[in-house]
């Protein structure tokens, strides 16, 4: 049933905190704020540094963590906004495109939580914003990706690897 509580792998855990760009479109601002707060708590709750830049919409936030990406400043992002769907078919625009755009960047090795919600409506986007903290979710997958980033990187060079014997 939707909103029913689901597993979350536990936390990773750091020996050099990462640096995380939080990209924020506050479309609706009470909704990103409660956004906000659970992500930068998340962040917080692994000693992980953060920053925060806001754009306009949804549309625009695989745009900006494009540029932060190719500056290498940033160990993973964290998207935050609310899709509310109006008469038209933009919100399936929105809605996908900004999905995908997360996605192809992913795929090109940005480590990116996902929390831009798509909802039918305002009270839909309150109760994921606040009790189901989607933020701190979108903020716990991004720092999943980049512990795991690290783990791979590390033993392509060989550091952790112990050889038999
Ligand atoms: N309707 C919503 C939008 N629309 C704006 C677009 O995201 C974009 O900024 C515009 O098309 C200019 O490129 N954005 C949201 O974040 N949420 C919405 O509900
Ligand atoms: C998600 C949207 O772009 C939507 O809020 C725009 O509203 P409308 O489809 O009524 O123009």
């Amino acid at each position: 049933m939707a909103g029913q509580s689901h597993y979350s792998p536990p936390m990773p855990e750091f020996d050099e905190a990462p640096k995380v760009l939080i990209v924020v479109a506050p479309y609706y601002r009470d909704i990103a704020d409660d956004l906000l707060k659970g992500a930068r708590a998340k962040l917080d709750s692994v000693g992980a540094a953060h920053e925060t830049v806001e754009v306009p919409g949804a549309l625009e936030i695989p745009t900006a963590i494009g540029i932060a990406h190719r500056t290498a400043e940033f160990d993973g992002f964290v998207a935050l906004g609310c899709v509310i769907r109006g008469e038209t078919s933009h919100y399936e625009t929105v809605c996908n495109d900004s999905s995908r755009g997360l996605t192809m960047l992913g795929l090109s090795g940005a480590c990116i939580g996902n929390g831009i919600l798509t909802v039918e409506n305002y009270d839909q986007a309150a109760v994921r914003a606040g009790e189901q903290d989607k933020g701190g979710g979108a903020a716990e997958a991004a720092l999943h990706l980049v512990a795991l980033s690290r783990k791979w990187r590390n033993l392509s060079k060989g550091i952790g690897f112990k050889p038999k014997g």
